[in-house]
């Protein structure tokens, strides 16, 4: 079973709260000043992965207290019971295996006294086929027509790791062209359809559950869409699949089970890409890619498993954020991967971390008095640079940042690449070092500014520094580094999670709005006046009832 500590009782929680006081009173540049190899002393290569977390407000002292902290909260124990199956997600009473779907070394893993690989193994399987079938060509639509555009249809867990992955990897593209569905507003299928061809298009239908309201309305319009174009019931199964582990809805809906590809219940939504959920993945990047996906994810596991703390990169990655998040009292994390292709990493985990760890009741059912879960967010760099950075540097919040970048494009053009390094390199080391008043001064002196033009400007040029941030540089965004990176960012959420004392693989906060979303909608299928409700909620419905 999961540890259960109140990670603020622990002593390592008195002496980081002792020791944050040192840290404050010492700027981060003179921390380097001090250690002329605090980079070496403070980085991690794994691979083609080099993890510098050495611009942090930390010591050698901070990470010692922060590994006490981890081994008072039974953080090895933890990751042991995950990786033996354990049901971890004790209020819905599962296993948690997504390391199970990406084990490539087939040694037996085991949920409920039976070793899933031999299923992990016949759906991979599979998914090969079908993807094969599909890119190649041999599959066929119902008129005889190969099949040209993908179209995946599901929200969450059900598309938004799909499309991070397809995104950020396609330099890998086959000659399929992937569409994502995801919104209930109408908008999202119209436009999306709008320019496909009903002939050579195949839906994937991408549901754990097979019941999100989002998923089945889309889906079901979707099919519409096809009947409509002068397909009969019997053509679906050539041009629809089913991704779930609900093959009694999945048949009720009118897929073909043969045309299902299966996970199961100890999969979380949100940690389901590297499963049947991974089927677009699969045909957009051709299965072997997308196997190489599987492997950078395992590799990154079998690291997270058996490395010592010290040099255990999500280990590492999830303390700092619990000191920031505990001890600095920061609110938010702020991830700005240097690459295009990558321009919905942040997007991704802001379910993967925002679902795990958005928890105020401890597993004793406790509400809970210290912070949990940050926020997540963030762009492409270099664009956030002329948005938001303006606050990240000079603003009064603390936004600790993750910065990726290859060290390899996919598109090398002319200089494009080292601008965008430049300025990788130079913005934290620029959120460290800062400028100060006097360096201000110097400047503008030497543009030959009056000293009454200095006395004015001056100010509000001061850079404090000191603002934290960890630096990924990946030689290559390729399947293999991707799958490791995803891994390396899940398995941080799960260390953080321990150390909260939360169950982070379930989400029933996602209930409630469903719930009275259930009950509102009746209300809007007919023109009465409602008050069923505060006056707000009255007052809107209302308003929308004169004007629809
Ligand atoms: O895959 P499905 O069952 O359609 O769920 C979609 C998403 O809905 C949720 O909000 C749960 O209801 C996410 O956790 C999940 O990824």
């Amino acid at each position: 079973m999961l540890p259960n500590v109140n990670f603020t009782e622990t002593n390592a929680y008195k002496y980081l709260a002792d020791h944050y006081i040192d840290i404050t009173a010492t700027h981060l540049k003179d921390l380097f000043k001090s250690d002329n190899q605090r980079f070496e002393n403070f980085s991690i290569r794994f691979n083609d992965i080099l993890f510098d977390y050495s611009k942090n407000r930390i010591d050698e002292k901070t990470i010692a207290l922060l590994i006490q902290l981890a081994n008072e909260c039974s953080l090895k124990e933890a990751i042991e019971a995950m990786f033996a199956g354990e049901k971890i997600n004790v209020t819905e009473d599962r296993s948690v295996l997504h390391t199970a779907l990406r084990n490539v070394s087939n040694t037996p893993v085991y949920a409920d006294g039976k070793d899933v690989m031999p299923e992990v193994n016949a759906v991979l399987d599979h998914m090969k086929a079908f993807s094969e079938a599909v890119i190649s060509g041999e599959w066929k639509g119902y008129t005889g027509k190969e099949i040209t555009d993908v179209v995946n249809i599901g929200i969450g867990g059900s598309d938004l790791g799909p499309v991070m992955v397809t995104e950020a990897l396609k330099a890998y593209k086959t000659r399929l062209n992937a569409h994502f569905v995801s919104n209930v507003d109408g908008t999202h299928i119209v436009e999306t359809l709008k320019h496909l061809d009903p002939e050579t298009t195949l839906f994937l239908v991408a549901s754990k559950t097979f019941t999100t309201q989002e998923t089945m309305a889309n889906a079901h319009s979707a099919r519409d869409w096809f009947i409509a174009s002068g397909a009969k019931d019997a053509d679906v199964a050539k041009h629809f699949a089913a991704l779930s582990t609900n093959a009694k809805g999945v048949s009720a809906f009118g897929i073909d089970t043969a045309n299902m590809f299966e996970f199961w219940d100890w999969v979380g939504g949100r940690y389901s890409l590297w499963s049947a959920i991974g089927l677009s993945i699969s045909l957009n990047i051709g299965f072997d890619n997308f196997k190489q996906l599987l492997t950078g994810a395992h590799k990154m596991d079998e690291h997270f498993r058996t490395t010592p703390f010290e040099q255990n990169i999500p280990v590492i990655m999830g303390l700092i954020g619990v000191w920031y998040n505990n001890f600095f009292e920061a609110e938010t994390n702020v991830i700005l991967p240097y690459d295009q292709y990558m321009s919905r990493f942040a997007a991704y985990f802001q379910q993967g971390d925002m679902e795990s760890n958005g928890k105020s009741v401890d597993r004793n059912g406790n509400a809970i008095e210290y912070s949990t879960g940050p926020i997540i967010w963030g762009e492409p760099g270099t664009n956030g640079q002329h948005a938001f950075y303006q606050l990240i540097h000079q603003g009064t919040k603390m936004i600790p940042a993750d910065f990726i970048a290859p060290a390899i494009s996919h598109n090398p053009l002319g200089e494009h690449h080292k601008m965008l390094l430049s300025n990788f390199f130079a913005q934290t080391q620029a959120l460290m070092n800062g400028k100060t008043l006097e360096e201000v001064v110097a400047e503008l002196k030497a543009a030959g500014k009056t000293e009454e033009d200095i006395a004015k400007i001056a100010p509000f040029k001061v850079f404090e520094g000191n603002r934290p941030t960890n630096s990924f540089l990946i030689k290559e965004i390729t399947p293999e580094s991707l799958g490791s990176l995803i891994a390396a960012y899940e398995h941080k959420i799960f260390t953080q999670g321990i150390i909260w004392n939360i169950y982070s693989f379930d989400q029933w906060g996602v209930e409630l709005g469903k719930q009275l979303a259930g009950q509102i909608l009746p209300e809007l299928k007919n023109d009465d006046k409602i008050t069923s409700h505060d006056s707000s909620t009255n007052g809107l419905i209302n308003q929308w009832k004169e004007w629809k």
